[in-house]
């Protein structure tokens, strides 16, 4: 049987709750083969970011070669692409490699409030990026900048999740983690016909780094494995709704969620963890 690989382009976060390792962590626990192209290191633990380098272009480009010259990949998302030129690379890849099946999480800004994307950088990652994509997974915030207009309500997630959709990405996954106006956390997948409601409890906690990189991973490996875009939401919001509730409580801030709680469950109520 051939084994479904899963691609992340993303930064490395030495905390392991985020980034780089979040992806990795996920395709495994969803029984995918990941492998990661760097686009930053970032020194971080749970109490922020520390200091931020960016990888060469030449780097990432060699990266994203070694990749599709042997191994190849059934699916591939994005996380921290921090400058416009690194878009650029990425975007030009996509093409080149006529790679499809891409999930785009638009990381911006860390929850302790650190720039993970240049200011500069947001042009390219709407007209150059989104284009090319199948998905992306804007949180609240993130939301507010692709769309240009403030969010406080459910019509305005859906009014935000329309005007990115006009960029040409397919799907708009609309995530309400950040949204206080909400009591349970409700995401939207937009297609461009109808909002597919995703309804989640709202968990009450500081451990929530990483859940954006989580969520998209999860997606992504689904999307390897052959699931529609319906399901891979569906396991992705489950995977998160487990990884928050089984607290790990590492750190002194916003500590990591916990990545095998999913298959943990399902094993003990008896299943075995979904294959979509
Ligand atoms: N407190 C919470 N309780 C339940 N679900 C949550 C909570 N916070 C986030 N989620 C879920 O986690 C997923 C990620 O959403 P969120 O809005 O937190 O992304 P994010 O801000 O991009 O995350 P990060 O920047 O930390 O990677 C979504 O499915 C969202 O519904
Ligand atoms: C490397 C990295 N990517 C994404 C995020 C967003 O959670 C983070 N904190 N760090």
């Amino acid at each position: 049987m051939r084994i479904a690989q899963a691609l992340t382009i993303a930064g490395s976060d030495s905390g392991g709750g985020a980034g780089i390792q979040a992806d990795i962590k996920s395709f495994q626990e969803m029984g995918v083969f990941g492998m990661s192209v760097v686009t930053a290191v970032t020194a971080q633990n749970t109490l922020g970011v520390h200091h931020v380098m960016p990888m060469t272009v030449e780097s990432i480009t060699q990266q994203l070669d070694a990749i599709a010259a042997d191994m190849g990949t059934d699916a591939v998302k994005t996380g921290m692409l921090y400058s416009g030129e690194i878009i650029e690379v990425v975007a030009d890849c996509l093409q080149t490699y006529n790679w499809k099946q891409v999930v785009v999480d638009p990381v911006m800004i860390a929850k302790g409030g650190a720039s993970l994307l240049q200011q500069e950088a947001l042009h390219a990652l709407k007209h150059k990026l989104l284009p090319l994509v199948q998905a992306v997974t804007p949180n609240i915030p993130e939301a507010e900048a692709l769309a240009e207009m403030q969010i406080e309500c459910m019509e305005d997630m859906k009014k935000a999740a329309r005007r990115i959709r006009e960029t040409g990405v397919s799907y708009v996954v609309m995530k309400g983690g950040h949204a206080s106006f909400q009591e349970d956390v409700i995401d939207y997948l937009y297609d461009g016909h109808s909002f597919t409601p995703f309804h989640g409890r709202r968990v009450e906690t500081v451990h929530s780094h990483g859940t954006g990189c989580t969520f998209s991973a999860v997606m992504t490996a689904c999307l390897a494995r052959g699931a529609s875009m319906t399901e891979a939401v569906q396991v992705a919001k489950q995977f998160i709704q487990a990884a928050l509730e089984d607290e790990l409580g590492i750190g002194n801030g916003h500590g990591p969620t916990n990545h095998w709680a999913y298959r943990k469950r399902k094993t003990e109520f008896g299943e075995q963890p979904r294959d979509t």
